[in-house]
């Protein structure tokens, strides 16, 4: 193949991959707000940042979509748990700074 036409697939793909983290920047972007509101309301109501079994729900949900879409589900979940422990930092800092 000329190098060339390594070249027009090389930027072809790397626009779509410039879209694509663009567009998870924008999901996590949304994502972050709506858990910063369940940690200011569960600071106002007494509620610990974390959840273990909605936890274990997400986890099972996210490995079964995972496979479907030919991901890996370990990494799926690394995914997530780096998220979530991103989350519960969150949560604990809104309630500590209520006192
Ligand atoms: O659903 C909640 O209770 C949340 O605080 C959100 C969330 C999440 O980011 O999905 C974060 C921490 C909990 O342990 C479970 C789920």
């Amino acid at each position: 193949m000329p190098d060339s036409d390594v070249t027009a697939q090389l930027t072809r793909l790397r626009k779509s991959i410039d879209n694509i983290d663009a567009a998870l920047v924008h999901l996590l972007a949304e994502r972050f707000k709506c858990t910063q509101e369940v940690g200011h309301l569960k600071a106002t109501h007494g509620l610990p940042a974390a959840d273990p079994s909605r936890e274990s729900q997400q986890v099972e949900r996210l490995r079964a979509l995972a496979e479907e879409s030919e991901l890996d589900p370990a990494f799926a979940e690394k995914w997530f748990s780096f998220v979530v422990a991103e989350v519960i930092h969150h949560h604990e800092q809104i309630a500590s700074e209520r006192g």
